[in-house]
């Protein structure tokens, strides 16, 4: 592997052919991105212009912008779900071009077959790189005990609540041992409480793993509750407006956003975000 440390059992060995490279330079690297739309009418609709960013190794990068400003255009990109228009992505130093499992992903909506259990969904991927039985047990024991799920091996999703769904989509991203975690607003749809309580899960579960983590939201105090680095977002085109590193010393304890740090950051964003819809002609 590169450099990421995994606090996983030691048996898992199995890699993947684009984690042998070193990673000195940062583990993902997106580079004057550009994404365009074709447009009924004929013209083109651009929904990133030159975005660059880097995410080292490691770090916990969290994306926030105005509803349209190509969040979720961009992790797609890097997912390797759509090609940028120009510019490149690269992870591990590897250029993206397509899918792959060196990159987990976890999506808003509920991504689990739902014809599997807890378990056999968490270990789709292990199974499909042949690992053996034993040491698949292993693991998704491992990742279930991470996300409080012991008990649940044997159920189905239609018998979990939407946050333990979530729960599960982490732990089989997880699971699979990616170079890179990406969450597109993995806890819009659940009500506040749980999302209160699987951001306080995930933190848990990012301190143990440490794997580098790209996740897009509309919460500002998700935003800096979670991340070392903050990307501010502003639209037509999507661009990268700021870069907000958040000092708040590890682990975020709880009553953190009391903090004057916290409360100051979140007003810097906010002003960010408020020029941003202040363009609006609707709000003028
Ligand atoms: N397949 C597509 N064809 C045309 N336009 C698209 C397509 N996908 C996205 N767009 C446009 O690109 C822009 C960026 O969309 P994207 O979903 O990435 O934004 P976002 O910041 O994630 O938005 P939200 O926060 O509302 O989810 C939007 O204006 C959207 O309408």
């Amino acid at each position: 592997m590169g450099t990421v440390t995994m606090n996983t059992p030691s048996s898992i060995d199995f890699q993947d052919p684009q984690d042998t490279v070193t990673c000195a330079s940062p583990r993902l690297q997106i580079r004057n991105v550009n994404l365009q739309f074709n447009t009924p009418g004929g013209g083109s609709f651009t929904a990133l212009g030159d975005v660059s960013l880097d995410v080292p190794d490691q770090q916990f990068a969290v994306i926030v912008g105005p509803s349209g400003c190509g969040k979720s255009s961009l992790l797609y990109l890097t997912a390797g779900l759509n090609e940028p228009t120009g510019g490149e992505i690269r992870v591990g130093g590897a250029r993206i071009t397509s899918p792959g499992a060196d990159r987990g992903m976890v999506f808003q909506g509920y991504t689990l077959f739902p014809w599997l259990t807890v378990r056999q969904n968490i270990e789709f991927g292990l199974k499909r790189r042949n690992m053996p039985a034993a040491q698949r047990r292993e693991v998704v024991d491992h990742y279930l005990a991470e996300v409080n799920l012991l008990g649940f091996a044997d159920n189905f999703p239609k018998q979990l609540s939407g946050g333990m769904m979530q729960r599960v989509a982490i732990a089989r991203a997880l699971a699979n041992d990616p170079q890179i975690l990406l969450m597109d607003e993995p806890f819009g749809a659940l009500d506040s409480q749980t999302r209160h309580q699987m951001q306080r899960l995930l933190l848990r579960v990012w301190e143990h793993s440490k794997k580098t983590v790209v996740f897009v939201t509309h919460d500002i105090d998700e935003a800096i509750l979670l991340g070392d680095r903050v990307f501010v977002m502003g639209a037509k085109p999507g661009r990268i407006r700021k870069v907000l590193d958040i000092p708040l010393e590890r682990p975020r304890h709880v009553g953190v956003e009391m903090e004057p740090e916290f409360i100051a950051l979140k007003r810097e964003i906010l002003d960010l975000l408020h020029d941003e819809i202040g363009d609006e002609p609707d709000n003028e």
